[in-house]
């Protein structure tokens, strides 16, 4: 065993990679040593490899299975590197599993998730990264989570982090060129170099660490919390912004209880909406649960949306979460004008009855959710563990930058160039594997 896989590679392997239920076709794809011989046995023999072709696939016993477009990619120029096929089928779900079983009794074995990118990376056809970015492309829901997930398969913070691994191998050989030359006694400034070099090359990383977690919070989206008085309107604004009735409204004050969520799609960024119980110290005993769910969801939130109504005073519970990186939102002006300021912070007129100042609360939402994000034009961190792999570099520089001896220096420098290849996936990879593949789904 190789050492870098848990699963066996020497297996050949199928999944539907199209959704399952009913459709008009759905494709198995297959992928391994004996690919080539389960697909001839299928179609009577090995199509034009790179060619669909239309085929009468057949089991065992010789009986029809489905009319079929066959592709054949011999490998190692195909996705996964390995010899693979994929089989177009009429998308009955009774088809696919009559194909699926006649695959199985050849002796293929349904793929695990992510089995097949997990194979692609073993055989050097992507790097870890580019894998992660294929999860997130399938993933995607929006826009700007589907340009981010594109640049990452494409090879943004592989070439990026490449870039800088490249740098360092270079300060590395002097750092070691330096510590020969001062063997044989000759002056040298060759030290002076890595060192300075070290220090640059630490400067970049840590400009990229100090993103803001933009590319996480994309792949993530982003968590807005609204936040008021009872009978300040929250659940009507809510249902206003995602134009259903999701919260129920009533006059009746601590109306919602629970959090209730709704996902929308703000200039491509994936944002949560939660609605929560009204702040205020009364209520019975569900009520003041609620607002303990609110106060927590409202701390985890990338963004409070502090809604007070223009026919009561602000209060202070409310007041309390007003930031300035908070938005403001006086709501019902359709009562009565609003206030030029509350909590110090120019609010936002809305009326969540008449409709009045929303499409600019959209707007103000929106502009927070791409500052919090970003619009995923930029080759950025997306997961918890290239900010790790890359604090981690950038501490072992600052190691090098400090070191006493040359010879701590080229250690520490060496220690940094295992971090960054533990990003793409060069470096100690058999700790990473499943839990980068893990969150793929089954066929891809
Ligand atoms: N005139 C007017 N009434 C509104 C407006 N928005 C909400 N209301 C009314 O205010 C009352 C409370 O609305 P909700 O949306 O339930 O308020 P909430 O903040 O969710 O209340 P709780 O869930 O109890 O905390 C309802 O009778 C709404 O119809 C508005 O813009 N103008
Ligand atoms: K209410
Ligand atoms: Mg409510």
């Amino acid at each position: 065993m190789a050492g870098r896989g848990a699963m066996n590679t020497a297996d050949t392997i199928f999944a539907l990679a199209s959704g399952g239920g009913r459709g008009a076709i759905a494709v198995l794809r297959m992928s391994g040593p004996a690919a080539g011989m389960a697909l001839a046995a299928l179609a009577g023999g090995l199509p034009k490899s790179r060619m669909a072709s239309l085929r009468r696939l057949r089991d065992e016993a010789g009986e029809v299975l489905d009319q079929a477009l066959v592709l054949w990619f011999p490998g190692p120029h195909s996705y996964t590197g390995e010899d693979s096929a994929e089989l177009h089928l009429h998308g009955g779900p009774a088809v696919v599993a009559a194909v699926a079983g006649a695959l199985a009794a050849l002796g293929a074995r349904p793929a695990e998730p992510g089995e097949f990118t997990r194979r692609a990376f073993l055989n050097g056809r992507m790097d870890l990264t580019a894998a992660e970015g294929v999860a997130d492309l399938v993933a995607a829901e929006t826009d700007a989570q589907r340009r981010q997930a594109l640049r990452q398969v494409d090879g943004a913070l592989a070439t990026l982090t490449g870039a800088w691994a490249g740098r360092l191998t270079r300060l590395l050989a002097h750092q070691e060129a330096a510590i020969e030359f001062a063997e044989d006694d000759l002056p040298t400034d060759l030290g002076d170099q890595a060192r300075a070099g070290a220090v640059a090359l630490r400067a970049e990383i840590e400009q990229h660490l100090a993103d803001g977690g933009r590319g996480e919070r994309l792949r993530e989206g982003v968590l807005v919390a609204i936040l008021g008085a009872p009978n300040a309107g929250k659940s009507s604004l809510l249902n206003a912004l995602v134009g259903r009735e999701a919260a129920i409204v009533s006059a009746r004050a601590g109306t919602t209880r629970d959090v209730v969520e709704v996902r929308l799609d703000l200039a491509g960024v994936p944002v949560t909406l939660a609605d929560t119980a009204g702040l205020r110290e009364a209520g019975d005993e569900i009520e003041q649960e609620g607002i303990r769910r609110a106060h927590r969801r409202a701390e985890e939130a990338d963004l409070v949306l502090a809604v007070f109504a223009t026919d009561a005073p602000p209060d202070a519970e409310t007041l309390a979460w007003v930031t300035p990186a908070a938005l403001v939102v006086a709501n019902k002006v359709d009562l009565r004008s609003a206030p030029a300021t509350i909590g110090g912070v120019v609010p936002l007129a809305i009326s969540a009855r008449s409709g009045e100042g929303l499409d600019a609360l959209r707007a103000a939402l929106s502009a927070a959710a791409v500052r919090l994000a970003g619009a995923g034009d930029a080759a950025l961190l997306t997961r918890p563990r290239h900010r790790a792999a890359l604090t981690e570099a950038s501490a072992w520089l600052a190691e090098a930058e400090a070191a006493a001896l040359p010879e701590l220096g080229s250690e520490a420098l060496r220690a940094a160039l295992r971090a960054l290849g533990r990003l793409t996936g060069q470096v100690g990879v058999e700790a990473i594997l499943d839990v980068v593949f893990r969150d793929f789904c089954i066929g891809k």
